[in-house]
């Protein structure tokens, strides 16, 4: 399978990796570097409103960042409102120089469930100034087929809430999305496990977004390569063409009569 020509196309813009990586919550700017090397990612997502750990090594991240070749997708994590979410991304476009935005408005603080209106409200005034809005989306299939309709040249419905490691929650929503929807489809948050990353590619999803299953791994660098492996085979599998799943038996050894002459004593 050539999966060379297999880029991941964002806004008419081609990445290599499907793996999209969150700079958050690493035990120290070292760590995060090596996670981000074995990611062999393309695209670092950080946030501005992102508090620097209290060891002063806010110089450090930032140099980790510029050096690492990656595209840097600004977050607008933390904002719960449509104003305050456009304000931040106007802010992100002057400080990073960049028109792309990863698009958060929370809409429910127990699971950080994003606000589907106030979402669509900055969405729809972020294309409209240029921008290119990447919507961290509930799976709900209205809302992914509003903010396409807005601009939204790809959707990121969550798999579960952030943090919480529990996978793809709502296959069925997810599958609809997918069947209804040609646009890139790029799973965000609540990932716990390589497998549920390769799930999600088998499915037909073009990428995964996560943080904390890295980032919070006893070994954080090992959990990244764990991941892009995961994701990387998710996606040749779907490409390759899964079989259908079966309610019978159907034997993979298909045999010509009988393998031994049983003699009547
Ligand atoms: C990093 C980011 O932008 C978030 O959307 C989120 O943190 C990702 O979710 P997980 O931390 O659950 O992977």
């Amino acid at each position: 399978m050539n999966t060379r020509n297999d880029a991941l196309v964002l806004y008419g813009e081609a990445f290599t990796s499907r793996f999209l990586l969150g700079t958050a919550l690493y035990p120290s700017p070292r760590v995060m570097q090596e996670a981000i090397a074995a990611a062999g990612c393309d695209m670092l997502t950080l946030g501005l409103r992102r508090q620097n750990p209290a060891g002063g090594d806010g110089d450090a991240f930032w140099q980790i960042l510029r050096e690492s070749g990656c595209r840097l997708l600004p977050n607008t994590a933390g904002c719960r409102s449509a104003r305050e979410a456009i304000t931040l991304a106007e802010m992100s476009r002057e400080l990073f120089d960049t028109p792309w935005i990863k698009l958060e408005v929370i809409g429910d603080d127990y699971n950080l469930q994003p606000d589907p209106f106030g979402l669509l409200e900055a969405a729809r005034e972020l294309i409209d100034q240029g921008f290119k809005v990447l919507p961290y989306c509930t799976d709900d299939l209205v809302l992914c087929q509003r903010l396409h309709e807005a601009g939204c040249q790809a959707l990121m419905p969550w798999g579960a809430p952030i943090g919480t490691g529990r996978g793809l929650m709502n296959r069925y929503a997810l599958r609809t999305l997918r069947e209804r929807l040609d646009v890139p489809l790029i799973i965000d948050a609540g990932l716990g496990a390589p497998s549920q990353a390769a799930e999600a590619m088998e499915m037909g999803f073009d990428g995964v977004l996560l943080n904390t299953a890295v980032a919070r791994a006893r070994r954080p660098a090992q959990m990244a390569g764990a991941f892009a492996r995961a994701i990387e085979a998710g996606r040749e599998a779907h490409r390759a063409g899964l079989m259908e799943q079966r309610q019978t038996a159907s034997p993979s050894t298909p045999t010509l009569g009988q393998p031994f002459w049983h003699s009547k004593p």
